[in-house]
């Protein structure tokens, strides 16, 4: 489904990419989880893969059209959904209104259909108490399930996660993980997460290092 061919990334000097020439392929159905020590250019790997920025060098491929083909814009509005450790919601909306502006706004085949965007968040433990509630009153764990849903409720069939986990405690995490297993083998979307965190990359289907410029493939 989304392939890296001699993807290759630096900031300033040419000559110290983060990462060169790398080939990966992710697949649809499928979940994966990156992990790699502080620095090593996760969150920028993701970022690309996300179309929030170009390649220096190689290209990224949505089946058989580069990104720069689909235009990033075009790219980040209907293929890709993304949840960062921020939760990155509309903040002063409830979640319901989240999720159906999100839909709106990516043309989702359901966009409008309220009950749809409910039953989601319901899924997910969002109750009637909550849906309708600012979410800037929700706790993190909480946020971080609304930030899920959103992407359960739009059609893109990529799904990437930086540090999803990282503000929440284990029976969050846990959840969290289980409803991207889910989001990945029941609606066949692919997820790729960064973590820090071996016990979340074990719960995913494929796990890759970042290291000396390389991914490796761990499992
Ligand atoms: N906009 C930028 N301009 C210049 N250098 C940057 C920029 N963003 C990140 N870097 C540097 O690039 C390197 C990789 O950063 P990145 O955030 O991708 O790493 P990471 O593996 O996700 O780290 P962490 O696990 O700490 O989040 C770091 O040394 C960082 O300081």
């Amino acid at each position: 489904m989304l392939k890296t061919k001699d993807l290759s990334y630096w900031y300033q000097d040419a000559s110290q990419p983060l990462f060169k020439e790398v080939n990966l392929e992710f697949e649809a159905g499928q979940s994966y989880a990156i992990l790699g020590h502080s620095g090593t250019g996760k969150t920028t790997f993701l970022s690309l893969i996300a179309g929030l920025d170009h390649p220096k060098d190689g290209e990224i491929l949505l089946g058989d059209r580069s990104l720069k083909q689909i235009g990033l814009t075009n790219y980040r509005r209907h293929d890709v959904a993304i949840v960062f450790q921020a939760y990155n919601l509309f903040a002063y909306m409830s979640p319901l209104d989240n999720l159906l502006t999100a839909m709106a706004i990516t043309g989702a085949e359901h966009a409008g259909d309220k009950a749809y965007a409910s039953q989601i968040l319901r899924d997910l433990g969002i109750g009637d108490d909550l849906i309708t509630r600012n979410v800037q009153h929700l706790s993190g764990g909480q946020q971080q399930r609304v930030a899920i849903a959103r992407t359960m409720a739009c059609d893109a069939k990529l799904v990437v996660a930086d540090e999803p986990t990282g503000n929440l405690d284990e029976d969050n995490t846990h959840a969290v993980i289980a409803q991207f297993q889910k989001i990945a083998h029941e609606q066949q979307k692919c997820v790729i997460i960064v973590t820090h965190e071996p016990d979340v990359a074990a719960q995913c289907d494929h796990q890759y290092r970042l290291e000396n410029k390389q991914f490796t493939q761990l499992a």
